[in-house]
């Protein structure tokens, strides 16, 4: 396994080892034993899996306050640009993004730590799955638009397939104006 640092502060691209032999291929996405020796997070309390058709964008996302949440993130099908973007207003990379290109041959994944919005856009019909360290709350769930103008993210579609509930997310702007 492979752990380096994103550009983004605080957020980890893990690439587990795998071994392949004639029958496919076996790898561990996740061992909390392993894990924890190596300093990383452990304290996962939800899985979460969704499918997305090709087209698809899906955030950007957090949970508030108490409820809010680490995440391992993951495609295990096809192909996801996913997306972090800081939002830490201590953080030296406060307001900065990055995208993370996830898919089931490389089978990389990202931790996002709790201060963070995430999406990703579905690159192709793709299964994305999650780990949390806090569950899930409606109450508590924030977000920012997707296409945000100040924050120029540069997703490689002009309109994609998002839900009505996310396209009337606030920009970042409005978001920590009524925080
Ligand atoms: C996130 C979530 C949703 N749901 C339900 C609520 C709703 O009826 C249905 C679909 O919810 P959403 O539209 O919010 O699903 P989705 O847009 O896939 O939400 C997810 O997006 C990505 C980008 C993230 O980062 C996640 O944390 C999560 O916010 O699933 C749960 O039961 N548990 C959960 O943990």
């Amino acid at each position: 396994m492979k752990v380096s640092n994103a550009v983004l502060k605080d957020v980890l691209i893990i690439e587990p080892s795998i071994f392949g032999d004639a029958r496919g291929l076996f790898f561990e996405p996740f061992n909390s034993i392993t894990w924890g020796e190596k300093g990383l997070p452990t304290n996962f309390v939800q899985d979460n899996q969704s499918f997305s058709y090709k087209g698809v964008l899906r955030g950007l996302h957090f949970q508030k306050g108490d409820y809010a949440q680490g995440k391992l993130v993951r495609a295990i099908t096809g192909k996801v640009l996913d997306v972090a973007v800081d939002l830490r207003p201590d953080s030296p990379t406060f307001k900065q993004w990055e995208f993370f290109e996830l898919d089931a041959q490389t089978n990389k994944m990202v931790y996002i730590p709790v201060g963070f919005a995430h999406g990703f856009l579905a690159l192709e019909d793709s299964i994305f799955a999650y780990k949390c360290t806090a569950g899930y709350n409606k109450a508590s769930e924030g977000g920012i638009l997707w296409n945000d103008p100040a924050l120029k993210i540069e997703w490689p579609v002009e309109n994609p397939n998002v839900s009505d509930k996310d396209m009337i997310l606030p920009t970042l702007e409005e978001y920590l104006a009524q925080a």
